[in-house]
C-alpha cells in the first residue's frame, strides 16, 4: 500500500471513531432538541419574522457577492484544474479530487466522503462523460446542505416576550467583539432596543473595545472592572434588560481555549445566571469562527461543542479568504448552521448567511465552463 494509502487508511479509522462520537453527540442533541421543542412551544419562544433578518437590499447582495468573490474564484479554478488533463476516471482521479477538495478547505472527512460517493455513482451508472462527472461532483457538494431532506435553518431564534439573550463564544481575535458591534447596529436599525454585556473580563482591552462599539452604535454597554466575575456582569445586564424592557442582550465572553475546564465552568455559570433570570434564555449560543484559519477553526469548533451547547456559527473574515469550502465542512462535520457571515471590517459588513446562494455561487463559474 502506498504512503498516501496507509495515511488515508489510518485517517479513515480515526475518522470512523470520531464519527461514532459525533453520532452519539448528535443522538443526544436530537433527544435534547425534542425536549426543548416541546418546552419551547409552551414557552412561546419563536423566531423573529424571518423576513426581517433575511431581506437583503441590493447593496447588501452586492456586498455579499463581493465578499465571497475570492472563495468562489478559487474553488472554481481548483475544480477546473482537476479536469484540465482529464483522461478518464481512475484511482489517480479520485486522489486528485480529494486533494482538490482538501485544498479548498472542505476538510479531509468531507473530501473523502464526497469522493467515495462520486465514485459509487460513476461506477453504478457507468458515467464517462467529463461534463456529467463535473455536474455530479457539484451536485454532491450542493447536496451536503439538503441531506436527510432537511433544509438548513439559519435564522436566529428570539423570545416572543421579554429580552432575548445571545451569548457569543470563540477564541481571541476571531472577530467576536466586531460581530457583536455589527449585529447591535443591525438590530438597532431595525428598531430593537439592544444592550451589550462586556463579559470578556479576561483579555486586557476587551471591555474598552466593546464600549467603543457601544458608542459607535449608540447602544448601552454593561461592564465591570477587568478580571471581575463575568457572571456578575451578565447578571447586572439581564436585570437591566428586564427592568428597562430591552429586546436583545448581546453577551461578549472570553475565549480561553487553552483552559477547557475553566472555560466550561465560566460559560456554565453565566448560563445558569441568565436562565435563572430569564427562564428560556439564552436563545442562542453563537460560536464565532475565523474563516481564514481553515481547519483550525474546525478544531476550535469541536472543543466549543464539547464545552457548551452551541446553536449556530458566525463565520467572520470570509472576504479575506479563498477557503470558503469551510462552510461545507461546518455543515457536514459539525451539523451546525452558519447564521451570519462577516464580509469586511465596516459596521455593515455582516450578512445573514444564505446557504443556497452561497453554494450555488461557489460553483457557478465551474459549471459555466462545463455546460
Ligand atoms: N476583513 C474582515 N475583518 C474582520 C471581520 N470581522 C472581524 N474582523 C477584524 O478582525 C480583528 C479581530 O476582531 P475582534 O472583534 O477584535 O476579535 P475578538 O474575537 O473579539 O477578539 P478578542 O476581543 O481578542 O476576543 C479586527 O481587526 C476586526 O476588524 C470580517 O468579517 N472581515
Amino acid at each position: 500500500m502506498s504512503l498516501f494509502g496507509r495515511r488515508k487508511k489510518k485517517k479513515l479509522e480515526q475518522q470512523a471513531l470520531e464519527q461514532q462520537v459525533l453520532e452519539q453527540q448528535a443522538a443526544k442533541k436530537v433527544a435534547e432538541d425534542k425536549n426543548n421543542a416541546a418546552a419551547s412551544s409552551a414557552e412561546k419562544v419563536s423566531q423573529l419574522n424571518p423576513d426581517e433578518i433575511t431581506t437583503q437590499d441590493a447593496e447588501e447582495v452586492d456586498r455579499y457577492n463581493r465578499g465571497l468573490e475570492k472563495s468562489r474564484r478559487t474553488f472554481g479554478q481548483k475544480l477546473t484544474a482537476l479536469f484540465t488533463n482529464f483522461s478518464g476516471v481512475d484511482d489517480d482521479f479520485y486522489d486528485d479530487l480529494e486533494e482538490t477538495l482538501i485544498g479548498a478547505d472542505v476538510g479531509f472527512e468531507t473530501a473523502v466522503q464526497i469522493s467515495d460517493e462520486v465514485r459509487e455513482d460513476i461506477e453504478t451508472n457507468h458515467v464517462t462523460d467529463q461534463k456529467q462527472i463535473a455536474n455530479l461532483i457539484v451536485a454532491k457538494l450542493v447536496s451536503l446542505y439538503t441531506r436527510n431532506g432537511t433544509e438548513e435553518d439559519n435564522h436566529l431564534v428570539f423570545a416572543t416576550e421579554g429580552p432575548s439573550v445571545f451569548l457569543f463564544v470563540g477564541v481571541n481575535g476571531v472577530g467576536k467583539t466586531t460581530s457583536i458591534g455589527k449585529l447591535a447596529s443591525r438590530f438597532k436599525k431595525r428598531g430593537k432596543k439592544v444592550l451589550l454585556a462586556a463579559c470578556d473580563t479576561f483579555r486586557a482591552g476587551a471591555i474598552e473595545q466593546l464600549q467603543e462599539w457601544g458608542k459607535r452604535d449608540g447602544v448601552t454597554v454593561v461592564a465591570g472592572p477587568e478580571k471581575s466575575d463575568p457572571a456578575a456582569i451578565v447578571f447586572d445586564a439581564v436585570q437591566k434588560a428586564k427592568k428597562e424592557n430591552y429586546d436583545l442582550v448581546l453577551v461578549d465572553t472570553a475565549g480561553r481555549l487553552q483552559n477547557k475546564v475553566n472555560l466550561m465552568k465560566e460559560l456554565d455559570k453565566m448560563r445558569r445566571v441568565i436562565t435563572r433570570e430569564i427562564p428560556h434564555a439564552p436563545q442562542e449560543i453563537l460560536l464565532v469562527l475565523d474563516a481564514t484559519t481553515g481547519q483550525n477553526a474546525m478544531n476550535q469548533a469541536k472543543v466549543f461543542q464539547e464545552t457548551t451547547d452551541v446553536t449556530g456559527i458566525i463565520l467572520t473574515k470570509l472576504d479575506g479568504t479563498a477557503k470558503g469550502g469551510i462552510v461545507l465542512a461546518i455543515r457536514n462535520q459539525l451539523h451546525l448552521s452558519v447564521k451570519y457571515v462577516g464580509l469586511g471590517e465596516q459596521v455593515d459588513d455582516l450578512s445573514p448567511f444564505s446557504p443556497k446562494e452561497f453554494v450555488d455561487g461557489l460553483f457557478s463559474g465551474f459549471l459555466e465552463t462545463n455546460k
